[in-house]
C-alpha cells in the first residue's frame, strides 16, 4: 500500500532567498518539467522539495533512494495471492472443490504518482543505482511508465498530465551515492541548492528551536565562524549544526551565552566533531571565536 501525504507548509520558512529558489523551482514544475534539487547535506533541499510539492497542491509521494533498491521497489509487483475456493456439494455423496491461486499486481509509489497524477518526490534518487532508476526515463520524456511484461492487464501507462517529479541529491563524492546518469540528468532541470544564507539560518532557527531571534543569531554567527576558520568538509551546511545547539539549549534551558560553561561545552560537543582539522585546533579556535562575542556583547551594552 503507497503511504499518500498532504504537506502542511505552516512551518516552513520563507525568506527572499528562499522565495526566489521557490520561483524558479515553480515555473519549470508548471511548465510540465521535473526539477532536481542538488546541494551539499542540510541545506534544505527536502524540506524546499515539500514545500514545492505543497504549491502545486496535489498530493504527495515520496520515495528514498536505497542502494537495495530494485526496478520493481519503485514500478510494483506480482504480490500475494487472490484465493478462491468452490465447494460445490449439490449432490451430497460428490464433494467437488475448485482451488484456483492467482498472484495479484501491486502497485508501487511510481507507479501511483504515475496514474493519479501525484507529485513524486524522489530523495536523495542517487542512493538508488542508476540501473534501477531507468524506469524513469520514459515517464520524463514520453510520459510513459512501462510495466514489466509479467503484468497481462497493461503494458504501460500514461502519466497523468499533473504528475510531477521532483528529485534531491547530494553530490557525487558523497560516500553510498552512485554516479548520476547523464540520460536521466538530461531530462531533469538541476538548481543547485547552496547553504542558507545567515538570515535564513536565524529564520529556521527561530522557527524550530524556539529561541528568540537574536540567541538565533548568535548561535549562526558562531557556527559560520568556526567553519569559516577550520577545515570543514565541503559538502555540508552548518544549518543542523546550528539547529542542534538551539533546541538544546532551548529544550535544556541553557543560556545562549559565550561566557556560560554549559554553553560552551554544547559548542564544543557540536561542533569539534564536525571540523576535519585536530581537536585541539577546533577548541583554540572555538574559544577565540566565544571570547568574541563575550567583547562584542560587552561593546554594545
Ligand atoms: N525553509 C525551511 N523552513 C523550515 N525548516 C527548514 C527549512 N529549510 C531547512 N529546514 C530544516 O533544516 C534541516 C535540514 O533540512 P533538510 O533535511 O531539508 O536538508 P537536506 O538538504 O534535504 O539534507 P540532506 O541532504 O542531509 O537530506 C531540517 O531540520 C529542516 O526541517
Amino acid at each position: 500500500m503507497t503511504t499518500i501525504l498532504q504537506a502542511n507548509s505552516q512551518n516552513f520558512v520563507d525568506t527572499p532567498s528562499i522565495q526566489r529558489l521557490s520561483r524558479r523551482a515553480l515555473r519549470y514544475l508548471q511548465a510540465g518539467f521535473s526539477v532536481h534539487l542538488r546541494g551539499p547535506a542540510g541545506t534544505g533541499k527536502t524540506t524546499l522539495a515539500v514545500h514545492l510539492a505543497n504549491l502545486l497542491a496535489r498530493p504527495i509521494v515520496l520515495i528514498f533512494g536505497d542502494d537495495e533498491y530494485k526496478s520493481s521497489d519503485l514500478v510494483g509487483n506480482q504480490r500475494g495471492y487472490n484465493r478462491k475456493k468452490v465447494v460445490d456439494n449439490f449432490i451430497h455423496t460428490v464433494v467437488k472443490v475448485e482451488d484456483e491461486f492467482r498472484q495479484s499486481w501491486v502497485d508501487a509509489r511510481l507507479t501511483t504518482a504515475c496514474r493519479e497524477g501525484f507529485t513524486l518526490i524522489y530523495d536523495e534518487f542517487n542512493r538508488s543505482r542508476p540501473e534501477v532508476n531507468n524506469v524513469l526515463l520514459s515517464v520524463l520524456e514520453e510520459k510513459l511508465l512501462v510495466l514489466p511484461a509479467s503484468v497481462r492487464q497493461q503494458e504501460y501507462i500514461h502519466a497523468h498530465p499533473e504528475f510531477r517529479a521532483i528529485f534531491t541529491s547530494n553530490p557525487e563524492e558523497y560516500c553510498g551515492i552512485h554516479e548520476t546518469q547523464d540520460a536521466l540528468m538530461d531530462r531533469l532541470i538541476t538548481i543547485d541548492i547552496p547553504e542558507p544564507d545567515e538570515l535564513t539560518q536565524q529564520e529556521i532557527v527561530v522557527q524550530k528551536s524556539g529561541l528568540s531571534r537574536p540567541h538565533a543569531g548568535t548561535i549562526v554567527k558562531l557556527v559560520k565562524g568556526f567553519r569559516d576558520r577550520t577545515p570543514t568538509p565541503e559538502n555540508s551546511s552548518g544549518l543542523r549544526a546550528c539547529l542542534i545547539v538551539a533546541t538544546v539549549c532551548e529544550r535544556n534551558e541553557i543560556a545562549v551565552d559565550p561566557a556560560h560553561q554549559d554553553f560552551r561545552e554544547i559548542c564544543t560537543d557540536v561542533l569539534l566533531s564536525r571540523s576535519k582539522g585536530s581537536a585541539s585546533q577546533g577548541r583554540a579556535i572555538l574559544d577565540e571565536l566565544l571570547d568574541e562575542a563575550i567583547a562584542a556583547e560587552q561593546l554594545s551594552a
